[in-house]
């Protein structure tokens, strides 16, 4: 954070600050995985905030579209040679997956860089789909930014149902070529970060053709414009998709192939190869590993949701810890409006909640790479939990974080709304990540398929994998006793997503019974289906936070015990209080104990209170990467704005143009 002088900073903040009663430094290391990963962050962003301090001359904002993405490429190529000349020399290749890097990102772009994907899809899709000989051609060029990828999935016309992808990869074995073709406009691919006038190759993913046969999709490496001249080659036709609601210096384009030909060592073989005489042979031991990449994404992207969930938060705490308003005892000052109980309300959860994700993200990060040293060992037995896992983490987390960053936009009242609270432009951002790498329901309905399999397993008395296990005690199918405990909730919450999930197995096997097929019967069930996949998500976050927080806290100090578990508690509470009518249907709480809870939250909200500016301190953003007029850490909220609103171009002259060319002769009757 960029501290300043004592001097500088808001006095109310300084007062919050005084109240803090827990050291923060060591929560930052909690939410950081530990104090290593915070010096090793920090560090990064000593070496690379240098530069960004003085990135940007006039604000992103203030520039015209074309100019916006002539900034983020020079900015980009920037940022670049500091992660190659710099911080990969600092932590070696770990660099490129460190939350120091993802963070620093933030301080060049207030939008998105349209290297973006070059980071953050295709060098994982080369890693994770090439074979060894394929990783030591194409990786080196990738790193060293000798060629700049997208990853072209999405058409026009399909985005979720990959197997109805339409462009066709066919193999010609006189030349051993891959001759790619768009057959129809909706083939056109579509929406790919980076595609539009930045990439110079790009991985494409096609329905393979050989003698004869279609063989589902693949990914090629495919170049699409001259290395010298930029210009896309013949047989390729690449453009931007158009103005979004954000993503607009991502660069999103489009992209349609006329018979295009690579050569056959661009298919990425690792999973599956095609001989030179045109043989397919199947490499890979389960089916789905084509989708690696996805996995790899939805996974980082919990824990991006978190992070863009605590700068929110950031903003908005020290914002109402500034900002002063109304009277409600005559006479006396005005409150800070963080004293509201209702402002409580809607900031504390999203306090709670990135640290909900954070801790569940990095919990499934690791679940992810012991699931990748199995696959090494030929063993793909927990994919399908690692699938139904990531899914739903992915779309609950992402779908809470975009709702929340709203929400504190909600709380900064009419200045959240400024471009420069930066709040709209996180919202844009984030509330994208719910739709993209899967859609919230389609993911939702992915978990579901393997919650009903692994509910007919618990009812057929089978072992179940661990995060399913909670199903085995929920099969004798009664109610819960309430207890307002963290493990008789985490319970209760286990026994609401059994219940649903329960109701949609039995709504099935009625349909089917009278005679539905299975496919409608599924149709029929999915509003159910996707409302106990959520109920799921929602225990399974619960357990996994409260897990974290004790292990975690186990060597802290007390204090920090203490105010870490308030946080969870609270976040257990509030979706209790959220879920009351699933809780009156499978626990056994009744009116009493919902007063109970509702007191209890009241008392957590007075109790995290005094710690709510240190709690967001504890995130560790410095200003640079908060990018806020809000939330900067000296709070001088309203001298930024008036500093920010001085920079709009409009306040250039005091009188504009277009008060010559139209008001006046309007006013005086000569338009
Ligand atoms: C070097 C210097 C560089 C410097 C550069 C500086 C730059 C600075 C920037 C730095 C910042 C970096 C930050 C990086 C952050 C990363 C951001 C990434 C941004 C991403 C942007 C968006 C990208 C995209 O959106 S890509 C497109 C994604 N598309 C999708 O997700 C499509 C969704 N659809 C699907 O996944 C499937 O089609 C599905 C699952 C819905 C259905 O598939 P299906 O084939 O039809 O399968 P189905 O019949 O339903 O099921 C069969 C069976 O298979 C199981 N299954 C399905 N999927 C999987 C899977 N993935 N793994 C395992 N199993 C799977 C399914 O469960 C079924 O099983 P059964 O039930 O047992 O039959
Ligand atoms: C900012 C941004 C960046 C992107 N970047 C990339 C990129 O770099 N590369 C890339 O390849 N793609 C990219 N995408 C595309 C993205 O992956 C897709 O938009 C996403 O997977 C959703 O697919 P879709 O657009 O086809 O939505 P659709 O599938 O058409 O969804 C529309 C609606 O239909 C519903 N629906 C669809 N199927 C079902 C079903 N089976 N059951 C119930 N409901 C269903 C959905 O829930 C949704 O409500 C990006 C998208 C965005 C917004």
């Amino acid at each position: 954070m960029t501290k300043g002088t004592q001097a500088d900073v808001n006095p109310d903040l300084k007062k919050e600050r005084l109240k803090c009663n827990f050291n923060i430094q060591e929560v930052t290391f909690i939410i950081d995985g530990g104090k290593d990963k915070t010096l090793q962050r920090k560090k990064i962003e000593d070496v690379a905030l240098n530069i960004a301090a003085s990135i940007d001359e006039v604000p992103e904002e203030c520039l015209n579209l074309k100019e916006r993405y002539d900034n983020a490429v020079r900015k980009s190529c920037v940022y670049s040679n500091i992660v190659k000349n710099e911080l990969l020399e600092i932590t070696g290749l770990e660099a490129l997956g460190s939350p120091g890097l993802r963070r620093t990102a933030d301080a060049f772009f207030k939008d998105v860089s349209p290297f973006m994907l070059h980071l953050g899809m295709f060098v994982p899709t080369i890693i994770g789909q090439c074979t060894p000989e394929q990783q030591a051609h194409w990786l080196p060029k990738a790193l060293e930014m000798q060629i700049i990828g997208a990853y072209a999935q999405t058409e026009l016309g399909h985005g979720t149902f990959i197997r109805g992808l339409e462009t066709t990869a066919t193999y010609d074995p006189a030349t051993e070529e891959f001759v790619l073709h768009s057959p129809t406009l909706t083939s056109t691919k579509w929406w790919a970060g980076g595609l539009g006038n930045t990439a110079n190759h790009c991985i494409v993913v096609a329905q393979l053709y050989t003698k004869g046969q279609c063989h589902g999709t693949h990914p090629f490496i495919v170049p699409i414009r001259d290395l010298d001249t930029h210009e896309p080659f013949p047989g390729v036709k690449v453009g931007d998709v158009g103005i979004r609601m954000g993503f607009n210096t991502a660069d999103n384009g489009f992209l349609r192939f006329n018979q295009y030909r690579i050569p056959r060592e661009n298919m990425m073989m690792k999973n599956a190869k095609v001989m030179k005489d045109g043989t397919y042979v199947k490499v890979a031991r389960h089916e789905k590993l084509t989708y690696g990449t996805m996995v790899f994404v939805r996974v980082t992207l919990v824990m991006e949701a978190a992070f863009n969930l605590a700068k929110a938060a950031t903003i908005a705490v020290r914002y109402s810890a500034v900002r002063r308003q109304s009277q409600p005892k005559p006479g006396e000052p005005e409150p800070q409006i963080l004293d509201y109980p209702t402002q409580q309300h809607k900031l504390f959860i999203c306090i709670a909640t990135a640290h909900a994700l954070q801790l569940t993200g990095l919990w499934l990060w690791r679940t992810f790479e012991a699931v990748l040293a199995d696959m090494r060992k030929g063993d793909t037995d927990s994919l399908p939990e690692l699938h139904a896992l990531s899914s739903c983490l992915k779309a609950v987390s992402t779908s809470d974080s975009a709702a929340l960053i709203e929400q504190c936009r909600f709380a900064c009242g009419g200045h959240g709304y400024m471009l420069s609270s930066n709040l709209p432009l996180l919202y844009s951002f984030v509330t994208a990540t719910r739709t993209y790498e899967g859609d919230y329901t389609v993911l939702l309905l992915q978990t579901a398929r393997f919650l009903v399999k692994a509910w007919e397993q618990a009812e057929s008395g089978k072992v179940l994998t661990p995060t399913v296990a909670y199903l085995a005690c929920a099969a004798a199918k009664e109610k819960v006793v309430w207890s307002d405990s963290v493990d008789g909730m985490i319970r209760s919450f286990q026994a609401v997503a059994a219940g649903k999930i329960a109701a949609c197995a039995e709504n099935i096997k009625r349909l089917t019974k009278t005679g539905t097929s299975l496919e409608d019967a599924w149709q029929l069930s999915t509003v159910r289906l996707v409302a106990a996949s959520e109920a799921h998500c929602r225990a399974m976050i619960c357990q996994a936070y409260w897990h974290e927080v004790t292990r975690l806290t186990a060597s802290c100090s007390a204090s920090v015990k203490i105010v870490m578990e308030q946080l969870a508690t609270l976040y257990l509470v509030y979706w209790a209080l959220e879920t009351t009518g699933d809780l009156l249907r499978y626990s056994t709480i009744c009116e009493s104990e919902l007063n109970k809870l509702q007191l209890k939250y009241e008392e957590l909200l007075a109790l995290i209170r005094p710690n709510a500016v240190g709690l967001v301190d504890a995130f560790d953003f410095r200003d640079e990467i908060l990018h806020s007029t809000l939330g900067a850490y000296d709070g001088r909220v309203y001298e930024r704005l008036m500093e920010e609103a001085l920079k709009s171009p409009l306040n250039e002259t005091s009188v504009q143009s277009s008060f010559h060319k139209y008001i006046r002769p309007l006013a005086k009757g000569k338009l």
